[in-house]
């Protein structure tokens, strides 16, 4: 076993190999010892740690290890998982996607989802993590409008090849478009007072109406076949401070991922240290997630085409094509090399938007970007979209609507 590796006064980080072969991490923190499922030594930050912690306790450094024979083998004869805090990703993820509010919803029609494009993005996710056109497995057996529950014929899923030929390495993320922004606006929940029964009822109002879209968007996913599992941010415990995420615990999120499933997760109503309660938005929720899982690309679907110089509405409005991130974190249009850096970017807001909307999306957007890490923004049901999800963006750029936002290394 490796000398613990020394990153604080009161913190030593020491991995070592399972009995099976996987890494596991131990940190000793204050004497305490504290079980930590999964590493990346490139992420060696005291917040990182923190937020990504599974649980504090004294434990031995082999509890939990999986034994040598199984006394339950998976009736399905592939591999059992391994234990449950003593994983990693074995290939790194490979997208996380923001379904915008303003793609999946009806923007100005209060809780209203705009059908089509929702079953646009089940399709093409469907085809990004599985180029075969196979037919999934549906997975919603539950009434629907009424009907009887479809179960399809659940007799072949045990024969179905499926599960094996899906690449279901994806972290989904929603906004809330015409669901919670209404009553959290209403409320003012984005600016805390829990105190206050306005405010209260209006957190509990906007979280059905968030959790309400999520499991509208779980359930269309499951039908097409893609292995959804939701995942609202306040239910798994995520906390913020003004507003930035203090504590969001991605362990459940990690071991879903190793499971096989596909965590959606969703802008949510959450409580702040400093506010008593806030709304943390999609867009922070996805930039905390690329820093903790650094995807290979990170893939916004909204309604428009990507980053304008000005509102879409305006019919001058040019597209932004390509925006680089300077390692101070200041950004630069580079195509259309029309526009002059110093030559801001005109950004409106919807009234009833409690997260800022586009402006806080490119702001995000950056510091994703800074990472190393290729964002992409384009519309919802369009060939871009797929390509963006599929991470084709760079083969034939020119022919590609949308914006891309990169570092300038
Ligand atoms: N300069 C601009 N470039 C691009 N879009 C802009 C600009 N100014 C305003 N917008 C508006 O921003 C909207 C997209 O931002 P919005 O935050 O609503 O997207 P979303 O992520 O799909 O929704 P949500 O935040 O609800 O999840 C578009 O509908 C567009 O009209
Ligand atoms: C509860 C709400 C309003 C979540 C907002 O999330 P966003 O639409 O991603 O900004």
């Amino acid at each position: 076993m490796k000398a613990p590796l020394q990153i604080a006064p009161s913190i030593q980080i020491r991995r070592s190999e399972t009995r099976d072969g996987h890494s596991a991490h131990l940190i000793k923190m204050d004497g305490q010892r504290i079980r930590f499922p999964y590493f990346d030594p490139s992420h060696l930050d005291i917040q990182c740690i923190l937020s990504t912690v599974l649980s504090v306790d004294s434990i031995d450094p082999m509890e939990g290890v999986q034994p040598k024979s199984d006394p339950n083998p998976n009736p399905l004869g592939t591999p059992p998982p391994a234990p449950v805090g003593t994983r990693s990703l074995q290939t790194p993820l490979r997208c996380i996607i923001k379904l915008g509010g303003a793609a999946i919803t009806n923007k100005y029609e209060l809780e209203s989802i705009n059908e089509a494009n929702l079953s646009s993005v089940c399709e093409q996710l469907r085809e990004a993590m599985m180029p075969q056109s196979e037919k999934g497995i549906g997975m919603d057996w539950s009434r629907r409008d009424g009907n009887e529950i479809e179960l399809g014929d659940i007799s072949k899923i045990g024969e179905s090849s499926v599960r094996n030929g899906l690449n279901s390495n994806f972290i989904v993320v929603h906004g809330a478009g015409s669901f919670g922004h209404f009553q959290a606006s209403k409320s003012g929940v984005h600016k805390g007072g829990l105190h206050s029964p306005l405010v209260q009822a209006g957190f509990v109002a906007t979280r059905i109406s968030v959790t309400s879209l999520n499991l509208a968007i779980v359930r269309a996913l499951a039908r097409g076949g893609i292995p959804a599992v939701g995942m609202p941010p306040f239910a798994c415990g995520w906390s913020t401070r003004q507003r930035d995420i203090a504590s969001a615990d991605a362990s459940q999120i990690m071991d879903s991922l190793l499971a096989g499933f596909v965590p959606i997760l969703h802008g949510d109503a959450v409580l702040d240290h400093a506010l008593d309660c806030t709304i943390l938005s999609g867009d922070v929720i996805i930039r905390h997630l690329a820093e903790l899982f650094t995807p290979k690309y990170v893939t916004f679907l909204t309604d428009v085409h990507g980053v304008y110089d000005r509102p879409p509405s305006d019919p001058d409005a040019v597209l932004l094509k390509e925006i680089v991130v300077k390692e101070d974190g200041s950004w630069t249009v580079v195509k259309p090399d029309l526009l002059q850096a110093e030559k801001g970017v005109e950004i409106t807001v919807a009234a009833h938007d409690t997260t800022g909307g586009m402006e806080a999306k490119i702001s995000e957007a950056a510091i994703i970007a800074k990472l190393g890490i290729d964002v992409y923004i384009t519309k919802v049901g369009t060939e871009h979209s797929l390509r963006a999800l599929k991470g084709q963006v760079h083969e034939n750029p020119d022919d590609w609507l949308g914006t891309i936002i990169r570092s300038d290394k």
